[in-house]
């Protein structure tokens, strides 16, 4: 039985600008006491400082052979900090190399986001080529098998694009230490996670937020699960492809992704709301869909969360007594140890503080 634990959350405040700027700001008034509420999750696994900083270290040199090591962006991954993130979600895995190989997977997704679809300084606001782009990048990790002149222009646009090159790198690393059937799950994630890029870019186009039923079915595939599922190629085993793609752990997976996603949602709440005119978070779907205060609204999240936590731990009951199999168990308590870790990591992250 996993233990969850009341982690006391800082609630963020919307207040009306000062100075008699039109519109608000997610800010708590300086000097008033901040309002939290209470997060059930694991408690937070184990500081590998030291391991954390060389997995960092190992990506940037990645980056810098990728021509991705512009000061901005290594500015990013230390406040991002992918190799505490990896040490934290897998505190089983002992290998810097594995370790490292998901951490230039988050790195490479990431960009894609950044890249191909966030509203920022490195793309058009009128740039409607997300659809394409996402379907390029899809292809630099499962790659078309054309007639050999037009399979040339495919490989020159790949290699051509620093982000399509981080994709394919990355993805080639993590299938030089895992299965077939284990890259072919990651293959699948990330095409549902470019499924949910792109319904957040239809909503931007339209300029409205979708409702939460919508918004969070969405963000179930704009997830973390092509991380949580590689939590046994980090520690070395392979839950068999059966078992994995049995519905009570392909529930358990989906489950434990979007409650992941949620703690991101969550932790740069406030930071969306200051930076995107739009902000896709859960806070603000449901302030929006409720019509509710920005601290309200937050509550209410991590109140969805915390029942979603809770039908978790009957779901990973369920399937354990149903498959008694130990590497469902072990597989599972990976996936918990994801949860445990993304909330720690998500909130002591300097991507979502100021
Ligand atoms: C690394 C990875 C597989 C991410 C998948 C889901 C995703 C794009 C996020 C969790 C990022 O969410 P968001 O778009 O809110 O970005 P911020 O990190 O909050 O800036
Ligand atoms: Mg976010």
């Amino acid at each position: 039985m996993i233990e969850l634990i009341a982690h006391e959350t800082p609630v963020p405040a919307q207040q009306p600008h000062t100075s008699g700027v039109q519109g608000t700001s997610a800010c708590t008034p300086p000097g008033t006491q901040q309002r939290t509420t209470v997060l059930h999750c694991p408690p937070a696994p184990p500081e590998r400082a030291e391991v954390a900083a060389e997995i960092n270290s190992r990506i940037i040199a990645w980056m810098a052979g990728l021509g991705l090591d512009s000061e901005d962006n290594v500015e990013g991954v230390y406040k991002h900090d992918p190799g505490r993130g990896i040490t934290l979600c897998h505190p089983g895995s002992q290998d810097v190399d594995r370790m490292t190989a998901a951490g230039k997977m988050i790195v490479a997704e990431t960009a894609v986001d950044d890249y191909f679809c966030e509203t920022n300084s490195r793309r058009d606001t009128d740039d409607q080529n997300i659809g394409p782009n996402l379907s390029l990048a899809q292809s630099a990790i499962d790659a078309p098998c054309l007639t050999p002149d037009y399979q040339a222009v495919w490989e020159a646009k790949r290699t051509g694009h620093p982000v399509l090159r981080a994709q394919h790198e990355a993805f080639n690393d993590l299938k030089r230490i895992s299965s077939p059937a284990q890259a072919q799950r990651i293959r699948h994630d990330i095409a549902q996670l470019y499924l949910g890029y792109n319904a957040e870019n239809g909503w931007r186009l339209l300029n409205r937020l979708p409702p939460a039923w919508q918004y969070l079915a969405n963000r179930q595939m704009n997830s973390f699960r092509p991380c949580l599922n590689l939590t046994d190629v980090l520690d070395g085993y392979e839950i068999p492809a059966e078992l994995h793609t049995h519905p009570l752990v392909q529930d358990c997976t989906a489950r434990a992704s979007l409650i992941a996603t949620l703690h991101n949602d969550l932790a740069s709440c406030e930071r969306e709301i200051r930076e995107h005119g739009l902000p896709f978070n859960l806070p603000a779907v449901i302030a929006a869909e409720e019509h509710l205060p920005l601290d309200e609204a937050f509550i209410k999240a991590c109140e969805v969360h915390n029942e979603l936590i809770r039908t978790f731990e009957d779901d990973t009951e369920r399937a354990t007594a149903a498959l008694p199999d130990p590497a469902v168990a072990r597989f599972l308590t990976g996936l918990w140890a994801w949860i445990a870790g993304s909330r720690h990591w998500h909130f002591t992250t300097a991507r979502h503080r100021g």
